[in-house]
């Protein structure tokens, strides 16, 4: 009997396993931010440890710094805190830092793919959920909790029990217009947000392996929304151009090595797993969400659903999240006007994303009546965006052009929706207060975000007129 790509991963970093018992599996990388790791190293430094392999260790500042004015002071004096103590933490363990003077600074799940540290076949772990994003490379990637981070900071290694697999077989080809995020709603939509739960996912097919290796992360970033464990996908060539070169990817020799071990990472064809799905991709739409969790999903030329009709989730639950989104049934989704624009996140931040975001925005204004802000998902993005003149298309559009960070994504920071605005968002999250207080979130691509932005309502990015085909080089 074969082995999936997930038990080939497992396997291979078991260091200690006994019946009945988790076993102990070794972690080749650990990424860190300023909000889950305090606790974990005062819990160290309690004890009196050490961490064991701080080179496998990186850490970077992300969720609740300012992406205006990064100077101190911040606005916040709880995120300076924690920004501080996570400079003073990185010092005193040797731990290697991006802090907010780096050039190579951003959201923990953009800059370790960016930086050629996310490689196929490593096991990786943050005190983070979007973890999963890695995935995408063939890496077993998940995220944990604080004890956890504290457990792996001493001694890299985590007790765990292995999970179910759940192959989901893409068929058919995505149509113009279509994005990977498009794709993840749309499958979280018809399955529901709880349908993976205790899973790993291993994502298949024509489609995936169509789609570049940022088209991809955006699917694996969202795994967790659809309950899931982690998300992977199979390497292949696409996945090793993306590495090569990169600033810690493996060099010379070494990389021949690499390439070749990788190339055995895929799932066996006699391999089983627990649960297979198939999900033909050629009739997803552009997707936009309605309520308050990733499922609630409608096409863009669809409508508000009515509590009666709907079928997946209860009637009350429908109804609580009509009442907090101000949304009635029937409403044509292109009717609903927005009052915030928000690009960025770590499930679309990266330089295809502001790319599709300006080649919809060129030559066009924002709508009166909103805000829009359009944030990098690292300093190495803003870098290429503004190299390519992006900067110059968002702002004259109207828009707002940031430094890197999770922004409007959670309101832990400065950036935040207002009580009862509506916001269009390429992130990944619509729950309750997400985005701020009483804040509503629907969950959109980059370019149906810049479309709404122009239109002032939502608008099927199939309609769109371009007025510039190519912005960049
Ligand atoms: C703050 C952090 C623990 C959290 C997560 O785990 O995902 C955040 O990144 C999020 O997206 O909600
Ligand atoms: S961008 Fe959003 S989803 Fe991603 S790590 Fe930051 S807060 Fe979490």
């Amino acid at each position: 009997m074969g082995k999936t790509l997930y038990e080939k991963i497992w396997d291979r970093h078991v260091v200690e396993s006994r019946e009945n018992e988790p076993d102990l599996i070794y972690i080749d990388l650990h990424l860190i931010h300023e909000v889950t790791s305090p606790q974990a190293f005062d819990g160290l430094k309690k004890e009196n440890r050490t961490v064991r392999r701080p080179e496998l260790t990186l850490a970077t500042m992300d969720h609740s710094i300012p992406t205006e004015n990064r100077e101190f002071p911040f606005q916040d004096p709880g995120a300076q805190l924690q920004v501080e103590a996570l400079e003073k933490n990185c010092k005193e363990f040797h731990i290697p830092l991006f802090n907010l003077g780096s050039d190579r600074q951003g959201i923990v799940h953009v800059i370790a793919p960016e930086q050629g540290l996310t490689l196929p076949g490593q096991t990786m772990v943050c005190g983070d959920s979007h973890a999963s994003t890695h995935g995408a490379f063939g890496a077993l990637a998940f995220g944990i909790g604080t004890s956890e981070v504290e457990h792996v900071l001493a001694t890299q290694c985590l007790q765990l029990v292995p999970s179910k697999t759940l192959a989901i077989q893409f068929t058919g080809e995505l149509s113009p217009g279509i994005t990977s995020k498009d794709l993840i709603l749309a499958l979280i939509g018809a399955y529901g947000n709880d349908f993976a739960t205790g899973y790993v996912i291993e994502y298949r097919g024509d489609p995936i392996e169509a789609m570049s290796m940022e088209q991809r992360m955006t699917i694996c970033n969202m795994s967790i929304e659809f309950g899931a464990r982690a998300g992977l996908m199979a390497p292949d060539q696409a996945t090793f151009d993306y590495i090569k070169d990169k600033p810690f990817a493996p060099k010379g020799s070494d990389w021949e090595t690499a390439l070749e071990d990788w190339r055995g990472l895929y799932s066996d064809e006699e391999a089983g797993f627990d649960k297979v799905i198939h999900f033909d991709v050629t009739q997803v739409s552009p997707q936009v969400t309605w309520g308050t969790n990733p499922g609630q999903v409608v096409s863009v030329k669809g409508e508000v659903p009515s509590p009666e009709a709907y079928s997946g989730f209860s009637r009350s639950n429908v109804e609580n999240a009509l009442d907090y989104m101000g949304l009635k049934p029937a409403t044509k989704m292109e009717d609903i006007s927005i009052d915030v624009v928000f690009i960025g996140s770590c499930t679309n931040s990266r330089i295809e994303d502001l790319r599709e975001a300006a080649r919809v925005l060129k030559g066009y204004e924002k709508s009166p009546n909103l805000r829009g802000i359009v944030v990098p998902g690292s300093q190495q993005v803003k870098a290429q965006a503004e190299a390519e003149g992006l900067h110059h298309i968002f702002l004259e559009a109207g828009l707002e052009w940031r430094n890197s960070g999770c922004s409007m994504c959670l309101g832990m920071n400065d950036d935040f929706v207002g009580p009862n605005e509506r916001c269009a968002s390429t992130s990944n999250r619509n729950f309750e207060g997400r985005q701020g207080e009483n804040a509503r979130t629907h969950l959109v691509s980059p370019a149906m975000a810049a479309a709404a932005a122009v239109k002032g309502h939502f608008y099927d990015i199939r309609d769109w007129e371009y007025k510039l085909q190519e912005v960049h080089s």
